[in-house]
């Protein structure tokens, strides 16, 4: 039996408790306002309307896992940024990225499988999978190689996806999305993750904000012939070019309703903007996410 969206909310209501009024995942987050604007560049690529005018954005920052009051500094989770992106015609184009190129789990049943494996709380069961599925391993590596970002404002995000993008001329392209932060990444040491207690991010981010917005420069990485478009557990050689698409600019928060009011999905998408058909992911996504929004109402 493949794995089901019902069942992969249950496994992570099971890991993470089922709170109420709480996404499955990505329970603790910021919801905030900005805009994009797109390079000149950008239309070459792709005949979706924000990348040839600028657009209003709503955004929500977020830490990966369900439990509402994760800390901050955890060295070994995602962040994240889901945004809508609001089209002249009233429509949505949805971008949803975390800090690492991968994810731990390259299809549904494998992703079911490894959750069940956490849930059980048996440590030889969760060693076992790993030892199993050394790709899902790639995600934790990548995090704890690096440093906690400092603010949601100075981290570097990717759409870990292949996503095809079509131009006027009817060209397709694949690529891979990466947000990078216009200052730099910024990070703290693990002393200086732990000495900032487990809810930093939110006051950080309304200090800044008060001063001014918070922008990073979107960019397309070009797939070539042969990248494989179905893994979400791989990355594109580290060679492969990249285009500046736009940049997206974040000025100041926005009640969590306007945020929790639907879902983030990253195949609410555009003409334009096409989620790889290989990727089995990414249809499971809608799938459960739509299973996470009717839990929380
Ligand atoms: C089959 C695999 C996956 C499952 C089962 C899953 C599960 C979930 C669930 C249940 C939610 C909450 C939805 C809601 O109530 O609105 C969520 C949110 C989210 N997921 Fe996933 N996810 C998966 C894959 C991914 C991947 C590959 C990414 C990488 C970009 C990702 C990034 C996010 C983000 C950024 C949010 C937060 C959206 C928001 O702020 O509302 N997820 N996920």
């Amino acid at each position: 039996e493949p794995a089901t969206g019902e069942q992969l909310v249950d496994v992570l209501n099971k890991i993470f408790g089922a709170h109420e009024k709480t996404r499955a995942s990505h329970a603790k987050g910021i919801c905030v306002k900005g805009d994009f604007k797109p390079t000149t560049d950008a239309a070459t690529l792709s005949k979706a309307p924000q990348f040839s005018a600028p657009v209003p954005l709503i955004g929500r920052y977020s830490l990966g896992g369900g439990n509402p009051a994760a800390s901050d500094g955890q060295k070994d989770n995602v962040r994240a940024i889901a945004l809508h992106f609001n089209l002249p015609d009233g429509s949505v184009s949805d971008l949803l990225m975390i800090t690492a190129p991968v994810f731990p789990a390259k299809n549904p049943d494998q992703f079911l499988e490894l959750l069940t494996a956490v849930a059980s709380k048996d440590k030889e069961k969760v060693a076992a999978y790993f030892a199993a599925n050394p790709e899902s391993t790639g995600q934790k590596k990548y995090l704890m190689a690096r440093q906690v970002p400092a603010s949601y404002a100075t981290a570097d995000y990717f759409g870990v996806h292949t996503f095809y993008l079509t131009n006027s001329d009817g060209q397709r392209q694949a690529v891979k999305w990466k947000a990078v932060p216009v200052g730099g990444f910024v990070g703290l040491d693990d002393e200086a993750a732990e000495k900032s207690g487990t809810d930093f991010y939110r006051k950080e981010l309304e200090q800044r904000l008060a001063k001014g917005p918070a922008s990073y420069e979107l960019f397309a990485v070009i797939g070539q012939p042969g990248d494989q478009d179905d893994d979400p557990t791989a990355e594109w050689p580290a060679d492969r070019k990249s285009v500046k698409m736009g940049t997206i600019t974040i000025s100041g928060l926005e009640p969590a309703a306007t945020c929790d009011a639907g879902v983030f999905d990253p195949n609410v998408v555009a003409d334009g903007i096409e989620p790889s058909p290989n990727d089995k992911i990414l249809p499971m996504r809608t799938e459960s996410y739509a299973v996470s929004f009717g839990r929380r109402q």
